[in-house]
């Protein structure tokens, strides 16, 4: 299995403090018996700081149960997973949301704020559900960044998709998290729209050293990436570094023509 350079190592992980996200051996069964479905299938792969992984795989092939196995949000059925260095195997539900809210963060294809409060309010709310305080500087650095100063006051219902998904990567970095994980971020957004996010998540990843797993379908999107990992039938079955957007689409059909 081949190595990215800057982004991902699949194999063995190093147990080193340059991973942000650690996957050993990791499986997940959905139901039982003969009408079980093995959604990931022995997954090992480390992903390093400050890095911007996409993730890519035929429908069904396992993209979803990774991302969520990957963010504390689904217990595997087997193997372990390491975020920012802490293994949640042995954490109880209320540990792991607690991990969740300072450790990670989400962007949706459907963006997920809450319609009744403000961009600002949007943005403070994981601070406001652990009880702790937004780091000032930090705080305005993302609001700056993502071209939110004049928004504050808005709601999302008086706001475009592209700036609703704006304010959901605020919400996302503010609490300066182990790792970003999106899921189609782009899915719902015209494509110069969508060119925009992307790039406002690249920039997070080289100017503000966050770090960034996304799921998507689309090969332009993914060619934003450092790095892609392909998964077929929960396994991943490839990996490239710094492809262009015609690698990765011809990759993928070579995928979708096996299955
Ligand atoms: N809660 C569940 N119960 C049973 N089976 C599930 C469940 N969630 C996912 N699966 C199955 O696990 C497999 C992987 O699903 P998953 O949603 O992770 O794939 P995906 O690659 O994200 O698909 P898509 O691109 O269509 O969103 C599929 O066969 C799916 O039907």
């Amino acid at each position: 299995m081949s190595l990215f350079n800057r982004s991902v190592r699949t194999g063995r992980a190093s147990t080193g403090a340059d991973l942000a996200s650690r996957l050993d051996a990791v499986s997940k069964v959905y139901g039982r018996g003969a009408g079980a479905v093995t959604a990931l299938d022995d997954v090992t792969l480390g992903i390093h700081r400050g890095t911007f992984t996409a993730v890519m795989g035929p429908s069904g092939s396992g993209k979803s149960t990774f991302l969520h196995c990957a963010a504390g949000l689904d217990r595997p059925t087997s193997g372990e997973v390491h975020l920012g260095g802490v293994s949640l195997a042995g954490l109880n539900e209320v540990r792991l949301t607690e991990l969740r809210r300072s450790r990670v963060g989400f962007v949706f294809q459907s963006f997920n704020l809450m319609p009744s409060l403000t961009v600002e309010q949007n943005i403070d709310l994981p601070h406001r559900l652990s009880g702790g305080r937004a780091e000032h500087g930090w705080r305005r650095e993302v609001i700056e960044r993502l071209g939110l100063s004049d928004r504050l006051r808005h709601r999302p219902g008086q706001l475009s998709g592209g700036q609703q998904q704006r304010v959901a990567i605020a919400r996302a970095l503010v609490t300066r998290p182990d790792v970003l994980f999106a899921d189609e971020p782009t899915g719902a957004l015209d494509v110069r729209t969508a060119q925009q996010i992307l790039a406002l998540l690249r920039g997070a990843v080289d100017d503000m050293e966050q770090t960034v797993v996304m799921v998507t379908h689309d090969p332009v999107a993914a060619s934003y990436a450092d790095g892609v990992l392909f998964l077929t039938d929960g396994r991943i079955v490839d990996s490239m570094t710094g492809p262009g957007a015609d690698r990765i689409a011809e990759r993928m059909t070579r995928l979708e023509v096996r299955r």
